[in-house]
């Protein structure tokens, strides 16, 4: 069955990477079934959605049997692309940039921080996590097709111009950390990242649900 990606809605497809890592995990401790309940409580989403979620693959759990988690994971793994692995790069090797390469997705074997690039010429030539850091005036000769996305973790105030850089590559995608409004092609996407507005969202329902219990 072919995935059509346009088809998922945009809040099913967010909520792909948290049930695939679920799914891998409990594969690997051998179990072959598991029930929206069971899912449900694991990864916190209602049941409802999470049937809603997987009948756009096409996946309908039988009753009083559940999902096949071997059939979920294959579903998935074509939908997530995690056959192939996404390369991604990271500009800004301070605190943020090196916690992230330090990290490098290691409980994800398909993405990969593949370089890194700073203005520091006490960065350069660095290797932190196995990732060689490069100046930012090499950007343009190394990134080519096969890189997915770049990983901005420098300060706001070069933001916009480290933008402007990568716009003139073929990368297409910025996973953005830093509080700046970026300004990009239309043919670019920025997903942005801002812990502030995380943890004002996760006091808010704090605040919430202790009114409503
Ligand atoms: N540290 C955090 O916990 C945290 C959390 C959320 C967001 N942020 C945001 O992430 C960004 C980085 O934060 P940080 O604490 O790691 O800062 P930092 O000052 O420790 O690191 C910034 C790095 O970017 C480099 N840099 C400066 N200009 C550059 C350019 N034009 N091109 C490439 N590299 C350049 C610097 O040399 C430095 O190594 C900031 O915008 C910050 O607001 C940080």
């Amino acid at each position: 069955m072919k995935i059509e990606q346009q088809q998922i809605p945009h809040a099913t497809a967010k909520r792909l990477p948290m049930y695939y890592r679920f799914l891998e995990n409990l594969y690997a401790s051998g179990k072959e079934r598991v029930s929206s309940t069971e899912l449900s409580e694991a990864v916190k989403v209602d049941s409802a959605t999470i049937r809603r979620d997987f009948s756009y693959f096409g996946a309908l759990g039988k009753k009083g049997y559940g999902y096949n988690v071997l059939y979920l994971l294959s579903f998935f793994r074509k939908a997530l692309d995690q056959d192939e692995l996404t390369k991604v790069v990271l500009i800004g090797v301070g605190n943020l940039g090196t916690a992230l390469l330090k990290y490098n997705f290691t409980k994800n074997n398909n993405i990969m921080i593949t370089s890194a690039f700073d203005t520091d010429e006490a960065m350069v030539g660095e290797e932190i996590g196995g990732v060689e850091v490069f100046h930012l005036d090499e950007l343009k000769e190394r990134l080519d097709d096969s890189v997915s996305a770049a990983i901005l973790a420098v300060p706001v105030q070069a933001a916009q111009s480290v933008a402007d850089l990568l716009a003139e590559t073929n990368t297409r995608g910025i996973l953005n950390f830093t509080p700046e409004r970026l300004d990009v092609p239309d043919d670019m996407r920025v997903h942005h990242i801002d812990l502030s507005v995380e943890l004002q969202s996760l006091i808010y329902f704090l605040k919430h649900d202790h009114e409503t219990n």
